[in-house]
């Protein structure tokens, strides 16, 4: 369990330990190629949201896991264009992600090369191969600390630079301040003060890409840099799953202890996405120990979660009511000011890491503000959009040009809609409880709603009809299916009913 000690800098620095680069992943007790395959997964998912569609497809999206050990992921693309070109453009959001995915021990480089796509997936070639083979374009680190494990000469070409590090970005200069999360902001200061806990737990909750694992990181950062001597440790709720459940499967009662060990001996202990950890119990009550320990030996605990602890479906009650006994603070949806306050910081970024001339109209960027009103990842994931297109086509920015990449793009909220928010803004409209809503149950005016979830599911995200059926408890693809079809009957003969419907798909296009 060295990775889990690794947010005390004096215990790597002290007993610097060698590892086979080919070793399993601590955590999940994968090889790094397999743990490389699934990070990547998820990372591919975000990026077609960060990038949008157009763009992942045309560039992210042809990278191939080639290669990875403990440290090094290679991600292979198939010409050394592609691959210069995402190097340049697109590598700190592949590495940002990545972190985001594999918290807990993120390899230190990732290296964009070009290289053969078949024969790089058929297997992991040997290093000489690979020196043959790959041709590595940079080697920015993902992480500081410092590995005394020599890094392979062929793979150690070029030097990071610091303005590759991810982290860079996730830092509270880089955090626009707006009514909708000053106070998760302020929250988030004051810990990484480091001063002694005045709540505890705190949890940060708000939608999807609203910014708070960015708040988390610059935490993270920031309270080392103040104190180097305060353990902190960020660990996503996936990653704490993983890691107990490997634990409980270890050996013996040794990886238990280590594995409880590695998160009590912090100060701060950050937990991101907690909402995954709900309908997993064993893991919610180690979860609970963890927190109880840490908050009775004076330790400050940080929880990040999509939605309010006392909505958290299928935690335990000890648990959302242990998680909303501190301080729960939510960041709610940025306004126009804030927008295009978010809008500015961009173009200054962009301005400062490699497009000096960038420029965008007031008009244009005004009609990106008022028209993406959805989240700030959102408005970011828009933006590359609209740059990348400019920077590869060499052509300017103007009102026009991002009018007609949003109504072409699926940045808009109202195609970015999930089942979950259909769901949710069905049952605000209809007087009904999310359980109800996936529940079995069949009284008319629960199921009705339920059709009408249905219905706007099927009309409004690409999902098909037995995924849809999945969502609603585990429901026949054929179930969608009618409703589907009485909906639509009904819409047709009731104009009530219709204008209701009307206003819920008019609430989830806002
Ligand atoms: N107030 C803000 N100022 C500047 N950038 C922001 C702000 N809020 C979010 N962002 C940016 O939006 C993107 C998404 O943010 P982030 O990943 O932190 O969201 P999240 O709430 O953790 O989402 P998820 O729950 O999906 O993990 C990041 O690139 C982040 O830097």
């Amino acid at each position: 369990m060295n990775d889990a000690n690794s947010s005390s800098p004096h215990a790597s620095r002290k007993q610097p330990v060698k590892r086979s680069t080919s070793a399993p992943d601590l955590y999940t007790g994968e090889p790094p190629l397999q743990s490389a395959h699934n990070t990547w997964a998820k990372v591919k998912t975000d990026l077609g949201y960060a990038l949008g569609p157009n763009v992942h497809r045309s560039w992210t999206g042809q990278l191939r896991v080639s290669q990875a050990n403990e440290r090094i992921v290679t991600l292979a693309a198939p010409s050394r264009f592609i691959a210069s070109k995402i190097e340049a453009n697109y590598a700190d959001t592949v590495r940002r992600l990545w972190k985001k995915h594999d918290m807990v021990a993120p390899p230190r480089d990732i290296i964009f090369s070009a290289t053969n796509e078949r024969s790089a997936l058929a297997s992991p070639t040997p290093r000489r191969k690979a020196a043959e083979n790959t041709a590595p374009l940079h080697t920015p680190y993902l992480q500081e600390v410092k590995s005394d494990v020599p890094v392979p000469a062929d793979l150690e070409e070029t030097k990071p630079t610091s303005t590759d590090n991810p982290r860079d970005r996730f830092t509270f200069d880089n955090f626009v301040v707006g009514a909708s999360n000053e106070l998760a902001f302020a929250v988030a200061r004051q810990i990484a003060s480091c001063r002694a806990p005045q709540y505890n737990p705190i949890v940060i909750h708000g939608a999807n890409g609203m910014g708070k694992t960015h708040l988390l990181h610059a935490i993270e950062d920031a309270a080392r840099a103040s104190d180097p001597s305060y353990r902190v440790k960020l660990i996503s709720s996936e990653n704490f799953v993983s890691a107990f459940v490997s634990s409980v499967r270890g050996t013996g009662r040794d990886a238990i202890e280590a594995f409880k060990a590695s998160l009590r001996d912090v100060d701060l202990l950050i937990i991101d996405d907690a909402h995954f950890i709900a309908d997993k119990p064993g893991s919610q009550e180690e979860l609970l120990h963890t927190l109880v320990s840490l908050v009775a030996q004076g330790r400050q605990i940080l929880i990040a979660a999509d939605r309010h602890p006392d909505k958290i479906e299928k935690a335990s009650d000890r648990l959302k009511s242990y998680l909303s006994s501190g301080l729960v603070c939510r960041i709610g949806a940025a306004d126009y000011e804030l927008r295009l306050r978010i809008l500015d910081r961009l173009i200054q970024r962009r301005r400062a890491s490699g497009n000096p001339e960038l420029a965008i109209p007031q008009n244009a960027r005004d009609h990106l503000a008022a028209r993406m009103n959805a989240t700030p990842r959102d408005l970011e994931g828009a933006f590359n959009q609209i740059v990348a297109q400019s920077e590869f086509l060499g052509t300017p920015i103007t009102l026009e040009t991002v009018q007609d990449t949003l109504s072409d793009s699926r940045y808009m909220a109202g195609q970015r809609l999930t089942v979950d928010r259909i769901q949710r803004a069905v049952c605000e409209a209809f007087g009904l409880s999310l359980t109800d809503m996936v529940s079995k149950r069949r009284a008319r005016q629960i199921a009705r709603p339920r059709q009408v979830a249905m219905y706007l599911s099927k009309k409004l995200t690409k999902r098909s009809l037995p995924d849809i059926g999945r969502r609603f408890g585990g429901r026949d693809h054929t179930t969608v299916m009618h409703a589907v079809k009485r909906i639509d009957e009904l819409r047709a003969v009731d104009a009530e009913f219709n204008g209701q419907i009307e206003a819920v798909e008019a609430t989830l296009k806002t």
